[in-house]
């Protein structure tokens, strides 16, 4: 077992109270998944990311449990984390390739990096050359400036240095959203041979764009509001989701091989509730089309078949 996250709960301060963008969530992701994230803007899907590797000043820890490899990560004290980020948890931030810094040459940025976590940068060089040539790259992009590389190019070096340290876990925010079609299908490509290849454990993979998810994710975990809402292998949740909010995700995107014009894109009425004072009960029954009484009663995540998890009283009761 990778990574096991127990009623996890992260709250953020804010001037009306506590927004709670991480409200009791468990799940797990086993050694070698590759997972990924998907759900409305605002449902919780950054700062589930940000919450295994960093809690920023405005993050609460206010419950729940992570253990990475069966050890505890202490997501609430930054002196143990530092000693595990990175090395056993890595994070690609949203915006990472714009981030870099624009006076520094990439060889000397990685340089810096793997010198903050006490590695030798000559140690690893030959690696470090190596891997850059696996994701298409010529070693010369260590002497240039981020400004020299294509969008497409800089993912692929962040990819590469964010997992030298062949990390448990990569939690990747993001990762595809800025690029073009052919680079996106690159940086994807990648990021699953670097999983084959036993640079990185397992992944967590967060994105609004489901599509990209077709292509790199064994399972795919859709969050609602700050809850779950189901988590299954990748092709279940395309072909055979169970949950409405997931049914009605997948039904707002075209479908392969339809030409445009064809079809009509709904999208789904309405809009997530406020998570500073979200409503008792399932999240999404305001904009459910199968709600009853019984919801009002949070539902809870279970298994409905092995592998396939969901939280809605319809499909479990
Ligand atoms: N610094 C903050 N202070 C207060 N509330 C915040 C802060 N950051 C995020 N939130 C709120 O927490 C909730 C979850 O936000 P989060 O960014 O995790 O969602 P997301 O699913 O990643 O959205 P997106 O796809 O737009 O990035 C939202 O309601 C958001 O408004």
């Amino acid at each position: 077992m990778s990574l096991k996250v127990e009623d996890l709960r992260v709250y953020y301060a804010s001037l009306k109270g506590d927004v709670k963008a991480l409200d009791g969530v468990s799940f797990e992701v086993a050694d070698g998944e590759i997972m990924g994230v998907a759900g409305e803007s605002g449902c919780g899907k950054t700062t589930l990311g940000k919450a295994l590797i960093r809690l920023d000043s405005r993050m609460r820890h206010v419950g729940g449990k992570v253990t990475l490899d069966g050890e505890e990560l202490l997501i609430d004290d930054d002196p143990a984390m530092r000693r595990r980020r990175y090395k056993d948890v890595s994070l690609i931030p949203q915006y990472a390739m714009s981030a870099m810094n624009p006076t520094r040459k990439i060889g000397r940025m990685i340089a810096d990096l793997v010198g903050a976590h006490g590695r030798s940068y000559a140690e690893l060089t030959p690696e470090l050359e190596r891997r850059l040539r696996l994701v298409g790259l010529d070693p010369e992009v260590l002497g240039r400036y981020p400004i020299e590389l294509s969008g497409g190019m800089k993912q692929r070096v962040v990819l590469v240095l964010s997992t030298l340290l062949n990390p448990s876990l990569l939690i990747g925010d993001e990762v595809t959203s800025a690029l073009d079609v052919t680079s996106q299908k690159a940086v994807a490509r990648a990021l699953v041979e670097f999983r084959d290849a036993g640079f990185v454990g397992s992944m967590i993979i967060i994105t609004h764009d489901i599509s990209v998810l077709f292509q790199v994710a064994d399972t795919i975990m859709v969050m609602y509001a700050g809850h779950l809402a189901e988590k299954a292998p990748a092709t279940t949740i395309i072909e055979r989701p169970l949950h409405p909010y997931t049914q009605m995700l997948i039904g707002a995107l075209p479908k392969v091989g339809d030409r445009y014009g064809e079809q009509e894109l709904t999208g789904i009425a309405g809009r997530p509730p406020s998570l500073l004072d979200p409503p008792t009960g399932c999240r999404f029954r305001d904009r459910c089309p199968l709600a009853s009484a019984k919801c009002v009663e949070q539902p809870p995540f279970v298994e409905v078949v092995p592998g396939h998890q969901v939280a809605c009283w319809e499909v479990t009761a």
